[in-house]
């Protein structure tokens, strides 16, 4: 199969390398020439994914016209803040018969869309189709080292989706369908707010039982807002919910959480977004979830105080204190939404 992957950052590449592995032609768009050169050259992408070979048989272009025209299947990997831009610019050229994918993680703060829904929003009626979503528990250093890794893909067509989970899998690359794209989605960006809170109490130096706190709770938060949005409770359980909220949380590779742990080490957001080069999701996406929980009246209090963090300058111990602050609770209401058999 002819694949076009567009975005050469570390989360497309390592989905290039898998393609590539399976045998597929391979052609990864940047909008970086230096880029384009070091991949076509030296078979590297050191910014990205340092101390990796690139197979030969992945070709880089800056031509997003000749990186699609022949394309069976097209895999959008480039943060969520650049989707819009990019898919008006792939767009014109997207051959009839190609299947659609995306990997990105995120929510589009004043509209509040999933990235599918941005993606389809860009697309001129002629190009329209059911978008494939590919997400779970992944990273990508792990991924380009050929380590066993599980995902999953989710789209409105089923048969869609089991093409694509043809596509990717392999002996360390495992893939599951699951129908429910709203959980799927809602799932993968909003573990990134809690990745960014646990590092947050990494950084202040709090400890395990905070942690596992945050994790929980932060589940329950997630399950809320993607019930109001129309998900199965159940899908957050699975590998792009839990699975996703574990790996992000605890690994070493996780950019939020990075960026989490130098704000509780006393940075401050704008040193910590000027010293990372490589996208941080979760920052526009509490933004847009603040929003959104405000709207549709869902109590979500970790994204709120981290957004007090975040966009209103509040310290982060002061953030700690406003949630453990908070009035009594019921634990059992967020396990009645996993529970409840009418959802
Ligand atoms: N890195 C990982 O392990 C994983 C990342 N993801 C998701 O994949 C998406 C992409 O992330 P990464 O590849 O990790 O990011 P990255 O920070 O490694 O690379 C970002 C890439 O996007 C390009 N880019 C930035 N702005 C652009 C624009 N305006 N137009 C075109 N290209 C632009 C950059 O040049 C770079 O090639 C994110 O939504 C992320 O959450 C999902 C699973 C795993
Ligand atoms: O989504 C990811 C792993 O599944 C990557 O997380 P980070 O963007 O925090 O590195």
């Amino acid at each position: 199969m002819n694949v076009a992957v567009i975005g050469a950052g570390s989360w497309g590449t390592a989905l290039a390398l898998v393609l590539a592995d399976n045998g597929h032609q391979v052609k990864l768009w940047t909008r970086r020439r230096e880029q384009a050169e070091e991949l076509n050259k030296y078979h590297t992408n050191e910014m990205y994914l340092p101390k990796r070979t690139i197979p030969a048989s992945i070709v880089a272009t800056t031509d997003i016209e000749n990186c699609v025209r022949a394309a069976d299947y097209i895999l959008l990997v480039v943060p969520t803040q650049a989707m819009r831009e990019t898919v008006k610019k792939v767009s014109p050229f997207i051959p009839q018969e190609a299947v659609l994918i995306h990997a990105s993680k995120g929510i589009e703060p004043d509209t509040h869309l999933r990235v599918s829904e941005m993606i389809a929003e860009e697309l001129p009626d002629e190009s329209k189709r059911p978008i494939v979503v590919l997400s779970g528990p992944s990273h990508a250093e792990e991924v380009s080292d050929r380590k066993p890794t599980t995902v999953t893909v989710s789209s409105t067509s089923i048969q869609l989706a089991e093409k694509v989970q043809d596509l990717f899998m392999n002996h360390y690359f495992r893939v599951y369908t699951n129908k429910d794209i709203i959980g799927v989605e809602i799932g993968g960006a909003l573990k990134n707010i809690i990745a960014l809170g646990i590092g947050l109490n990494d950084g202040l130096g709090y400890g395990d039982n905070a942690k596992a706190a945050l994790m929980t709770r932060g589940l329950a938060e997630i399950v809320r807002l993607g019930v109001n949005l129309g998900a199965n409770p159940l899908t957050f359980t699975g590998l792009t919910g839990l699975g996703d909220l574990i790996v992000t949380c605890t690994s070493q590779h996780s950019r939020n959480w990075r960026a989490g742990y130098k704000i509780g080490s006393g940075k401050s957001v704008t040193e910590v977004l000027e010293e990372m080069d490589m996208v941080v999701e979760g920052i526009r996406t509490t933004k847009a979830v603040h929003e959104l929980s405000k709207r549709l009246q869902v109590d979500m209090p970790i994204t709120n105080a981290l957004y007090t963090v975040l966009f209103e300058d509040a310290s982060p111990v002061e953030a700690a204190q406003q949630l453990m602050k908070r009035g009594r609770k019921q634990e059992e209401e967020h396990l009645s939404l996993l529970f409840d058999k009418n959802n």
